[in-house]
């Protein structure tokens, strides 16, 4: 397979449905389930600190420190199963990336809550390639403009989504729960710090 490009106003999204051969995926989801330490990450909303309802780590070189939510993460190693990812993903998009934001959805009772990927650190451009492993989630995405402009996905196993341009300064995106019975998924979102 490869990226298609997916139309929706003021958004740069494409989506490889199988980007990683399903044993490749596979042996992904064995490796990393295993070597991330998992985390709660606190995140601050509405002047109150909250539990995210999932399990985070914040992968990257040593000076991409990121912040989001009020948080501020120190990058831990890449584990040595991401590094062909990350120079696969370098040959073919001509990014750079130098970190990772990882989250486990144990169930479909975790989620993600509607927002943009736009912190300054990112750019006013950022290109963030989103690899899922394991359960198929929805992913949601809505123009802020006007809200009834919006996306759903479908994201199997191996999937690769794209999303580049003015993406995030015109969209928000979820991950909501879901009350059907699920098996974990994990989701790696390669990001590019700029001058970390
Ligand atoms: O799990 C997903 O597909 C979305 C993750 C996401 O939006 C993020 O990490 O910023
Ligand atoms: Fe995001």
């Amino acid at each position: 397979m490869s990226l298609q490009p997916l139309p929706l106003p003021g958004a740069e999204l494409a989506l490889d449905p199988a980007w990683l051969a399903p044993a490749q995926a596979d042996a992904l989801w064995q490796a990393l389930s295993a070597a991330i330490l998992w985390e709660v990450h606190r995140l601050r909303l509405f002047g109150r600190e909250l539990a995210a309802p999932r399990l985070s780590c914040w992968i990257g070189d040593p000076d991409a420190v990121y912040t989001y939510s009020g948080a501020r993460f120190q990058p831990r190693p890449w584990p040595p199963a991401l590094q062909p990812l990350r120079a696969r993903l370098q040959a073919e998009l001509g990014v750079a990336f130098n970190s990772v934001l990882a989250n486990l959805y144990r169930d479909g009772r975790d989620s993600m809550g509607w927002h943009s990927d736009d912190e300054p650190a990112l750019g006013p451009q950022p290109v963030i390639a989103s690899l899922s492993l394991g359960a198929t989630r929805r992913f949601v995405l809505k123009q802020r403009r006007d809200p009834a402009c919006r996306l759903a996905l479908d994201l199997p196993h191996g999937s690769l989504l794209l999303m580049a341009g003015d993406t995030q300064r015109h969209y928000r995106h979820a991950l909501p729960r879901t009350a059907r019975p699920l098996g974990p998924r994990l989701n790696l979102t390669f990001r590019r710090i700029l001058d970390p």
